[in-house]
């Protein structure tokens, strides 16, 4: 079963004369649902922009965007919320917000009309700080975090929110190997627990292999590829989605393709 899936979709910033290209085309995509799906692509091929039409930050040109089979398009704000996490590439936190504030963020669609929460959302909360390991950080302002703490916090964020589906945009870019791995197996964690649905776009080739259940591959706002990583992240792929030449080795432990440029 797929909750969440796109059919034709067209995605365009501006409208009517100011519009420009599209920017994401025609991308029929269905997610695997409780699986780890990895987007990959060159700078500027749409992935960002495919994220902001699966949580409705933007209005399909054409297409739609399916959850739970029914359009998100008509569906309340609150709704998407609830079973849709994304961490953006660059968010930006309020001035002055400590850590504890912005995870607690994380709680707003699931909180009554009078928005105060009870000890399961502080429960909550505590266990999305205690995972990604910023419990330690909770009373510094964001602003003074470096960006690989500020990095986890988001993600903390987005764990809070407690959704069934997760779309994080390069979560590890600000991270070293060490926190890039470690704030990974969180995620893999959540999914094999929980059994969440994790949408993620990473650069790292290396990574994207390891720990991808299902690779996508972008070009230009279409997907020209998806499978499983050892079908999917061949030399010729790399050729046409970076425009360099590659050798693609096996890792002996995990049998998972690694790219080497030449
Ligand atoms: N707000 C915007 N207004 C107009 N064009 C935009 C806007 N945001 C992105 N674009 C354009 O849309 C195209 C796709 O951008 P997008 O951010 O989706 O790419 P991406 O694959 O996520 O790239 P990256 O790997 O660099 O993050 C690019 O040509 C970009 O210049």
């Amino acid at each position: 079963m797929t909750r969440l899936r796109t059919e034709e979709l067209v995605l365009r910033y501006g409208s009517g004369r100011g519009a420009g290209p599209d920017v994401v085309r025609d991308v029929s995509l269905e997610v695997p649902d409780g699986q780890v799906t990895v987007l990959i692509g060159a700078n500027g091929c749409g992935k960002s922009t495919l994220f902001a039409g699966l949580t409705r930050l933007m209005t399909p040109a054409s297409g739609r965007v399916l959850l739970d089979d029914a359009d998100v398009a008509s569906e309340p704000t609150r709704d998407v919320a609830k079973k849709v996490a994304l961490l953006p590439q660059n968010p930006l936190a309020p001035e002055g917000m400590s850590v504890a504030e912005l995870v607690r963020q994380g709680r707003t669609p699931h909180l009554g009309l009078l928005g105060r929460g009870g000890p399961e959302d502080d429960e909550v909360v505590a266990e999305a700080m205690r995972v990604t390991g910023v419990d330690d950080l909770a009373e510094r302002p964001v602003e003074e975090l470096s960006g690989g703490q500020r990095q986890r916090v988001w993600l903390a964020l987005a764990l809070a929110q407690d959704t069934d589906i997760l779309l994080l945009d390069e979560p590890t870019s600000f991270l070293d190997i060490g926190h890039a791995v470690e704030l990974l197996d969180v995620v893999r964690r959540r999914n094999a627990e929980r059994g969440t649905t994790v949408v993620m776009v990473l650069h790292d080739l290396f990574l994207a292999a390891r720990y991808a259940d299902h690779l996508v591959a972008m070009s230009d706002g279409k997907i020209v590829a998806q499978g499983a990583a050892a079908e999917v992240l061949t030399a010729e792929l790399a050729k046409r989605l970076y425009g360099i030449e590659c050798v693609v080795l096996e890792d002996p432990s995990t049998g998972r393709p690694v790219v080497l440029p030449r």
